[in-house]
């Protein structure tokens, strides 16, 4: 986890540029020769790290964390927060930066419910997604393997109020944005909704390429030449579709009844276009996109298989399935692709 608070000390980490993945013929997100070097220091000024090891937690240091950006798998998450929740307060501001859905509502869980730690103490978090590529080649470089743009946002309507309401906190989020502005990683702010739909989207598609390409031992693009592939991607956008379009629904009642005021960004989101962007065939095609242009991927999910780490699949099939019980709507494809991995 890189922690922002000390933006001027200087860190050695090298960010390496590689030729993006599809030119080769099966890369790791890109694992060949980088075509350049650059420092991050000479172009942000550093970031301050530190090595959050719990077999070092006897040194740990016990200053107040302003900006936190984690950076962590989704299933490790809660562990890595666990170390720092003590240097966190409610003003500092936590950007999570996983695939995947539910880590948020399960940090609020496990650290801020009132039987925990107490919701007046919750850092304000802020959720990311990004479509850059990018591998750790050995300890402190990185090499980014494939360009792309990175979101930020809130993760809910009540995040997005405090934010405007709070000019200390307003300021901290404003911190965080403009250190991450200057890196060349096209980093875009969107209000809560545009934020939630990109994640849907990218849920939907990463439940669909992720597991399969773990399950079938293939690159992302050979997704599309096989029927019987073809035809699991198809069920599970449609059940992923009538669960995203189920919650959209809630969110359309709950304007409905008013329960924003007109200068909320919600009173302006059209859900009835939201929705027209979660059919069936729409997630299909969105599906169909990502495995023709990561055509030559190892998706991280067949990483983590072959490499015989856990993977993220909780965080992504098993979160439609958790959204599929509690609306009570149909979901075996979902289901049987999470009993793949048990
Ligand atoms: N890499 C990519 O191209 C993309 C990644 N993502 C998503 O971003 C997230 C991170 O992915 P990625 O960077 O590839 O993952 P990695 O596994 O490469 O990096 C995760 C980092 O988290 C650290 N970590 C794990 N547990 C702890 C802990 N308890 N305390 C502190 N640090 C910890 C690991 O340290 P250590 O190595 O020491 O264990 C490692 O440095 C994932 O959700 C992934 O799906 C999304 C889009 C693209
Ligand atoms: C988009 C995709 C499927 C690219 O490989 C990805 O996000 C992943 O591998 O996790």
């Amino acid at each position: 986890m890189a922690s922002a608070e000390q933006l001027q000390r200087v860190a050695q980490e090298q960010l390496t540029l590689a030729e993006p993945p599809s030119k080769k013929p099966e890369s790791e997100n890109g694992s060949s020769k980088p075509a350049a070097t650059v420092s991050l220091m000479n172009r942000v000024g550093g970031f301050s790290w530190e090595v959050l090891d719990s077999a070092k937690t006897t040194n740990a240091s016990t200053q107040r964390i302003d900006c936190l950006v984690v950076t962590t798998k989704a299933h490790h998450t809660t562990e890595a927060l666990r170390q720092v929740v003590p240097r966190l307060d409610h003003q500092s501001v936590v950007l999570l930066l996983q695939n995947g859905m539910g880590i948020y509502e399960e940090l609020q869980n496990t650290f801020y419910s009132s039987s925990a730690n107490g919701k007046y103490n919750a850092p304000f978090f802020l959720q990311g997604t990004t479509t850059h590529g990018c591998y750790r080649s050995h300890p402190f470089h990185v090499v980014h393997a494939g360009q792309g743009g990175l979101w930020v946002g809130t993760p809910d309507i009540e995040s997005a109020q405090r934010l405007d309401t709070s000019p200390t906190l307003n300021s901290s989020v404003r911190t965080l944005l403009d250190q991450l502005y200057t890196l060349p990683l096209g980093v875009r702010w969107e209000s809560t909704f545009q934020l939630q739909a990109r994640l849907w989207k990218k849920l939907a598609v990463n439940a669909c390429i992720n597991p399969l390409t773990a399950h079938f031992d293939c690159l992302n693009g050979a997704l599309l030449d096989d029927v019987s592939c073809t035809s699991l991607i198809h069920a599970l956008c449609t059940e992923s579709s009538a669960i995203i379009q189920h919650h959209l629904g809630l969110i359309w009642d709950q304007k409905a009844r008013g329960q924003w005021s007109s200068t909320d960004e919600l009173a302006h989101i059209d859900v009835p276009l939201l929705q027209s962007q979660f059919t069936p065939d729409a997630l299909v095609s969105q599906v169909q996109l990502v495995c023709q242009q990561t055509a030559s991927n190892v998706s991280s999910m067949r990483q983590d298989m072959r490499a015989g780490r856990s993977t993220e699949i909780n965080y992504i099939n098993g979160y439609v399935v958790t959204l599929a019980t509690r609306y009570n709507l149909p979901c075996s494809t979902h289901r049987q692709i999470l009993q793949w991995f048990r």
